[in-house]
Parts: structure tokens; C-alpha cells; sequence
């Protein structure tokens, strides 16, 4: 085409065009007449016993922008709430894994907190260089996006992503795009930016979504022995996720009025036959974001700690008696030893 000639009707449709990406893109918007794939509508069925030299295992880090739903979806992978999610943006801020063995293959989840990009406190720092960290040491990364969206922090994220290493494209929260004819530019047009070994549009909330995931990860993964044991879901301890759940329930209930550098220390953590007794310190900045925790005559901070008690009785399968308390301790997170003391690596 010269240069003077009109443009293609689809201005965006400029990328070379992919046979596998156009059947991918067929089947994932469920275009009438695209083949499924034999993992598509396979259910997710659990390991049985299988020999070690038959086994896959791996490392997929799920890495993206803050607010897109990784957290979401590596509890949908895992089957079981092991990271934390809000509205709030900012929710996760430690690397956690969480796996999940689906018949030979064991698939370990990396979540990552969302690459900051607005601030350069302590905090934010820290944040970032677990996001670095991550995606240099696995076997495959999944980068989300909201589908249809791409800007500047996306930009960001992706360009820390190492070439050696697959990486699919999750466009997620797929149940909100109404046109999905629509999508397939703007795949194309993710094509261009980094060359992806899949293109998978989905939602982390859609369960058959979910389970197609596995099939698709599943072929990056190396031929190796499990590292965890078939049933395990999370390498964290009870101790964290006590942390971890107040932490949610706080960012939850007290929406965007508390800015997000609060955050929850465990004083104590104690087993009593079948009770666990938890006490925890929500730290906040200012003496006005202790009021917001506590709320009017201490209904919030009471709320907090019912509805994380709650949870983790469910989580754990046992009696859970959870005390909480609230301290201020002005600009921890600019303060990089206190980041430190609070568990951020
Ligand atoms: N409609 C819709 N909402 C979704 C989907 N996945 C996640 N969400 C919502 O998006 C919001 C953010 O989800 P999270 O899983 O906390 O996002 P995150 O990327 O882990 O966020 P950070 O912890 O800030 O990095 C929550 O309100 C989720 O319920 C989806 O597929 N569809």
C-alpha cells in the first residue's frame, strides 16, 4: 500500500495477520464456528497419583497495573481466598504464592502488588522491586489488563517484563466490555506492543473462564516434580493471612477515606485446641484516620474485626477469638527501616 492510499476501514488493524492469533481471537470472543481448544470446556480436575518423572511444575507470575484483578484471579486459580482484594487500589503488597495441582501439573501463582508509579516513598519503592523481582525468576508471566484499556501504568509494567521469558495477555474484566467485536484491534493492537505467547480475553470472576486458564498455562510449565504437596494452596503462614484479612476488611469498610499507607501488625498469635487467639494493631498515619478506623462509639473498628473473624474461622475450620487495636505512627511510609519492620521486604 503507498502511502497516499486510504486507510483499511480498521485503522487499527495494522498488525501482520497471525493465523494463531486470529483462531485465538475467534475462540475467545466465541465467534459461531471457531474450534474449541480440548482444554476449553475441560472441568478442573484435581491430581491423582502421578509418577514424578510425569509431573510439570512452575512458577507463573501474575503481574499488572494496580485495581485490574490479579488478586481475584489467583484466588479463582488457587480455589480459595489467599490474597486479599478491595476497590481500593494498592491492596497487595507482598509477594505471595498460592499453587494449585491440576492433574500432572502443579501450577505455583506468584501475585505481585500493582507497579506504583505515582509515588516515591519507601513504601512504593519496595513495592516495585518485588514486581522486578518476580518476573525474572518464573516460567511464565500472565500480565493483566482491563479489556479494551491500556495506558501509561500499563505501559510501565509491561516494560519491565524480561523478553525471555512467555507472557500471556489477560484481558480481564471481559464481562464489562459490551462490544466484543470490538476487541479484536485492540488485540491486535497488544500484538504490537509486546510479543505475547497468548491472548486470553476472560473475567477472574467467570468460573469456566478460570478453569480454561489451566490448559493454557499449562503447556509453558517444565517437566519437574512438584514442589508442594498436591493439596497444598498457600506457602503463607496463618499468621500473615490473620494480618491480611484485617487488612481487607479495613480497606473495605472504610473505602476511600483512609488512605492506603495503613496498614496491620500481629502482636499476638496463640493456638488453644481448637481456638486461635489473634491480636492485631491497624497503624495508621494521623490521629484523624484513627477515627475513621474506629468509627462512631468503635462500630467500625468492631465490624473490622467481626467480619475478619468470620473469615478466618471459615479459612482455618476452627474457633478464632480476634482483638484489634489502633495505633498512629506518623510517616511510616516514608520511613524505609519502619517498611521494613512491617514485613515489607
Ligand atoms: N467486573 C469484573 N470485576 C472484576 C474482575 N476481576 C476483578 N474485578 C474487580 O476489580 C477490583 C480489583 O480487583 P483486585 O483483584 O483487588 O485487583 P488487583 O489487580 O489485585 O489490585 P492491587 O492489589 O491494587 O494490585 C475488585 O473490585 C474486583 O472485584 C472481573 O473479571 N470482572
Amino acid at each position: 500500500m503507498s502511502p497516499k492510499s486510504p486507510k483499511p476501514a480498521d485503522a487499527t488493524n495494522t498488525a501482520p495477520t497471525d493465523p494463531d492469533l486470529e483462531a485465538m481471537l475467534a475462540r475467545a470472543l466465541g465467534q459461531p464456528g471457531a474450534e474449541p481448544t480440548p482444554a476449553d470446556d475441560a472441568p478442573v480436575a484435581e491430581a491423582e497419583v502421578v509418577p514424578p518423572e510425569a509431573q510439570h511444575c512452575g512458577f507463573i507470575a501474575i503481574v499488572g497495573k494496580p485495581n485490574v484483578g490479579k488478586s481475584t484471579l489467583m484466588n479463582a486459580l488457587v480455589g480459595q481466598k489467599v490474597s486479599i482484594t478491595s476497590r481500593k487500589a494498592q491492596t497487595t503488597r507482598h509477594r505471595i504464592t498460592g499453587m494449585r495441582t491440576v492433574n500432572a501439573t502443579q501450577f505455583v501463582f506468584v501475585d505481585t502488588p500493582g507497579f506504583q508509579t505515582r509515588h516515591g516513598n519507601a513504601l512504593n519503592k519496595s513495592l516495585n522491586k518485588t514486581v522486578v523481582g518476580a518476573v525474572n525468576d518464573v516460567d511464565l508471566i500472565v500480565f493483566v489488563v482491563e479489556a479494551g484499556h491500556f495506558n501509561l501504568a500499563d505501559a510501565k509494567v509491561l516494560s519491565l517484563l524480561p523478553a525471555n521469558v512467555p507472557a500471556i495477555l489477560v484481558a480481564n474484566k471481559f464481562d464489562l466490555v459490551h462490544r466484543r467485536g470490538e476487541l479484536a484491534p485492540w488485540l491486535r493492537s497488544m500484538q504490537e506492543r509486546h510479543a505475547f505467547a497468548e491472548y486470553v480475553p476472560m473475567s477472574a470472576k467467570n468460573p469456566r473462564d478460570v478453569s480454561r486458564f489451566f490448559g493454557i498455562c499449562e503447556k509453558y510449565l517444565p517437566q519437574q516434580p512438584w514442589m508442594f504437596d498436591a493439596e497444598a494452596l498457600t506457602d503463607r503462614s496463618e499468621r500473615f493471612m490473620a494480618a491480611e484479612m484485617v487488612r481487607e476488611k479495613l480497606f473495605r469498610l472504610t473505602g476511600d477515606e483512609l488512605p492506603y499507607t495503613s496498614t496491620v501488625v500481629i502482636d499476638k498469635f496463640e493456638e488453644d485446641g481448637n481456638l486461635k487467639r489473634v491480636a492485631a494493631t491497624i497503624v495508621v498515619e494521623r490521629d484523624g484516620h484513627k477515627g475513621m478506623v474506629i468509627g462512631d462509639r468503635g462500630e467500625k473498628l468492631k465490624r473490622i474485626g467481626t467480619e475478619a473473624r468470620i473469615e478466618l474461622e471459615k479459612l482455618w475450620g476452627c474457633k478464632v477469638f480476634l482483638e484489634l487495636w489502633v495505633k498512629v505512627r506518623s510517616g511510616w511510609a516514608d520511613d524505609e527501616a519502619r517498611v521494613r519492620s512491617f514485613g515489607y521486604e
